[in-house]
């Protein structure tokens, strides 16, 4: 009898790149469980191949306190934890304030609190991980996404502080992607700068993630690295 792989939460997954690896670990055979803030097609799609979907808005401590207990009501082990949901707001006069404080809570606050409190589903003697979805963006700042950079560093850091603290049970490692799919909003000049700004120039999608979170996912001997997604930007 084939042993049963504790599901992999995905926080942030209705959509693009968060969906895109719940699918393909589906693929795999792997149990998926999902966060959603907002109800979207992809999840009807996502329950019928047996994934389970949690609403979980990380806006403040009381919406991510109850998603963790959601979470803890509905399993009792994790093979792992991403943390990918994200907002990606630039800095704009007059709301400065408000998207620092909403992106610290996504980018720094929801993985914070869920790894302390669930890192106990993650302590089952196998192979167990936590990955944070971080941003190439961090090796040198934004001009206009300075809020957006200084969360995303931190996520970093909490990638660092978990792997020393969850040793040698748990693996934590981030992935740290520079342009890997436009916004449907992205237009035609915009999308040819945004290409410029890497060696390999290219629109990757989503599956250039699902790779690196399967190799971080199959490597026993990695944790508190931070995998560079990012088509060589910082050679341009
Ligand atoms: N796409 C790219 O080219 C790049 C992506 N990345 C990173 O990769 C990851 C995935 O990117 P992408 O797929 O574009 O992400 P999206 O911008 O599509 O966001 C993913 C999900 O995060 C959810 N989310 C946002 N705010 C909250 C919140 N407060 N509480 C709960 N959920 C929330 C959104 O839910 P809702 O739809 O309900 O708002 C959304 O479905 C992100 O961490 C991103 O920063 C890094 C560099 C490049
Ligand atoms: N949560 C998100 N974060 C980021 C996005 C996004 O769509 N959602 N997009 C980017 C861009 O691709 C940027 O890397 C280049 O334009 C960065 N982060």
């Amino acid at each position: 009898m084939k042993p049963v792989t504790p599901p992999i939460l995905i926080t942030g997954a209705a959509q693009r790149i968060g969906l895109h690896c719940a699918e393909r670990l589906l693929d795999d055979g792997q149990p998926v469980i999902v966060s959603y803030r907002q109800e979207q097609p992809s999840l009807q799609r996502l329950r019928s191949r047996g994934a389970i979907a949690l609403h979980g808005d990380f806006s403040d401590e009381s919406g991510i306190l109850a998603f963790i207990d959601a979470l803890k009501d509905t399993t009792g082990q994790l093979r792992a934890i991403v943390h990918n949901a994200s907002l990606w707001h630039p800095d704009t006069p007059g709301e400065e304030a408000e998207a620092f404080r909403q992106m610290f809570q996504v980018h720094m606050l929801a993985p914070y609190l869920i790894n302390l409190h669930c890192s106990d589903l993650l302590r089952h003697g196998g192979p167990a991980d936590i990955v944070h979805i971080s941003d190439d963006v961090t090796r040198k700042g934004s001009a206009k996404h300075t809020a957006y950079a200084a969360s995303k560093a931190g996520l970093e850091s909490l990638t660092l502080s978990f792997a020393a603290r969850l040793a040698p049970a748990v693996k934590v490692n981030g992935i740290a992607p520079a342009l890997i799919q436009f916004n449907e909003g992205d237009d035609e000049a915009y999308r040819r700068k945004a290409l410029a700004k890497s060696a390999l120039g290219i629109e990757p999608g989503a599956e250039v993630i699902y790779q690196s979170l399967r190799y971080l996912l199959d490597n026993p001997y990695v944790t508190g690295a931070l995998l560079p997604v990012n088509g060589g930007r910082h050679l341009v």
